[in-house]
């Protein structure tokens, strides 16, 4: 993949969600689709952004008991993303029966820890430890059972790189230096987590909400 930056199209409303992958569509790599899009729109609005001929990133971040979640991800099937998001807590029979119900085309990716959350917030829900001793432990969780890479910060893509060599990391809440940082905790340049060993970045609001979407996407190709 040339172009390593999927922009996160963070929006409910299909129009913006066209107009700004089509101003960006030559400094990205593939677009990702979240909950607020796919609440609003669903699978025919899936489809509606695969007519942009980029790779789709399909972050629904999955999370239930491993029959739900398989059946989910068969449903899915037909939308064939390039890349689909499960959660790692949802264990490791849920992981495995996701990757065996996803088309052999889609890479299932495993959020670790989210981004927006630091070691205070895992403490609140009764994880001891760091978070790279929390995303160490579910990295190798994702990996015993067999699906395609994880989702983590740019703090911890170096250990999960050395630890898995040909996972595919997925790193998110990067902001160039001096960017606003938003809700996000554990953030990064996009060139240190691709010097870190990022497969591919998710970039949202630098580029959404920039004043000039296209030149913000550029800006950021260009220091990787
Ligand atoms: O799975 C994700 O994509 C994800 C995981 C995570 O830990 N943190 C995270 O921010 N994301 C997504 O990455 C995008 C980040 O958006 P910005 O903070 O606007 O760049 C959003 O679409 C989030 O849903």
């Amino acid at each position: 993949m040339s172009n390593r930056i999927f922009v996160a199209l963070d929006t409910p409303d299909l129009a913006r969600a066209k107009a700004l992958a089509t101003r960006v569509r030559h400094h990205v790599g593939g677009l990702k689709l979240g909950l607020e899009f796919f609440a609003a729109h669903g699978q025919a609005g899936v489809r509606e952004m695969a007519t942009l001929d980029l790779p789709i990133f399909l972050d629904l971040k999955l999370h239930d008991i491993p029959n739900t979640v398989a059946k989910a991800v068969q449903a899915l099937g037909s939308l064939a993303p390039a890349i689909l998001t499960v959660h790692a807590a949802g264990g490791r029979a849920m992981l495995e029966d996701a990757k065996a119900a996803a088309p052999s085309g889609t890479k299932v990716v495993a959020v670790t820890m989210l981004t927006s959350l630091d070691a205070q917030d895992l403490a609140a829900t009764g994880v001891a430890g760091s978070a790279h001793d929390q995303v160490s432990r579910l990295a190798d969780l994702a990996r015993q059972a067999g699906v395609d890479g994880i989702v983590c910060s740019g703090d911890e893509v170096a250990a999960a790189r050395q630890a898995w060599p040909g996972g595919f990391l997925v790193v998110p809440g990067v902001r160039p230096a001096g960017g606003a940082i938003g809700d996000q905790k554990r953030v990064v340049t996009p060139r240190a987590a691709i010097d870190r060993g990022a497969s591919i970045l998710i970039v949202g609001r630098p580029i959404t909400q920039a004043d000039d979407p296209d030149a913000a996407a550029r800006a950021i190709a260009g220091t990787l």
